[in-house]
């Protein structure tokens, strides 16, 4: 069933738009998109340029290696997705991606799936004048605290774990209630077929086709693996009497 108003609306600016076939073509999001829940256009900065070379980049001022985007074609692009938003709809949220952005996590991307359209800028060079920025950006995002030669590949992971939360993209199959960190803890361990590999067992609980027993190792797991990799997260959670519980006894066991 496609329906001509899709639940969310990306709009990628960029001057790399093939990249995001890599998206858009596949996966979760490339049904999505055939599904028309979800849709992702492309705009190109050097589509709004003027001059005969299409120049999008020029030198900083105050010298220094490398070049920043011109801020014509990108307000133009900029301008252009907002425009493409249906009357009446809240406007597009405009977001950068770039290192100096707040870190994104499963809170950030669970807000970002409840709005209409976002409008991903993703740069290049050495970035983008700060003008331009404070004009017209409404969020700028991190994936983390390392440099991508364009934010391409940020938007890209913008677009996927954000596209994930939209209700109803997910089969119930693959529901994303189940994803870690939908409720602040990581993943458990997986196994599948042999039995058997490299002389390791699949821990006996997974084959008892007790799913009491299962859900319970799993979450046991869940925590376990969170304190010993990522205590900063378990500070955050409020345990229940049950996970406590389950949570000193793998405490226990590690210590033994
Ligand atoms: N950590 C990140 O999410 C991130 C995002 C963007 C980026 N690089 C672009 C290229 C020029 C400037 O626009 C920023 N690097 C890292």
């Amino acid at each position: 069933m496609t329906t001509s108003n899709p639940i969310l609306r990306f709009s990628a600016i960029s001057l790399f738009p093939e990249m995001f076939a890599a998206v858009t073509e596949s996966g979760v999001v490339g049904r999505a998109i055939k599904k028309g829940k979800v849709a992702v256009d492309l705009i190109n900065p050097r589509d709004f340029t003027t001059d005969r070379h299409r120049t999008v980049d020029d030198r900083p001022y105050g010298g220094g290696p490398g070049m920043l985007m011109k801020v014509e074609p990108l307000e133009k692009a900029i301008e252009f997705a907002q425009s493409s938003q249906p009357d009446g709809n809240r406007p597009g949220k405009v977001i950068y991606l770039s290192p100096q952005g707040e870190k994104i996590d499963h809170q950030m991307v669970s807000q970002l799936s409840q709005e209409e359209h976002l409008i991903l800028l993703a740069g290049r060079y050495e970035g983008i004048d700060e003008r331009l920025l404070n004009k017209h950006v409404d969020l700028e995002l991190s994936l983390g605290d390392f440099v991508l030669s364009g934010g391409e590949l940020a938007a890209m992971a913008v677009i996927d774990s954000v596209t994930r939360l939209v209700p109803e993209v997910l089969g119930h199959k693959e529901s994303a209630e189940q994803d870690s960190f939908a409720d602040g803890l990581l993943d458990h361990q997986h196994y599948t077929r042999p039995e058997v590999y490299d002389g390791n067992r699949v821990p006996q609980v997974l084959l008892s086709g007790n799913h009491q027993v299962i859900e319970s190792w799993r979450l046991q797991q869940r925590l376990g693996r969170t304190w010993l990799r990522r205590p900063d997260l378990l500070a955050r959670k409020k345990l229940t009497e049950q996970e406590e519980k389950l949570l000193s006894m793998f405490q226990a066991q590690f210590e033994s």
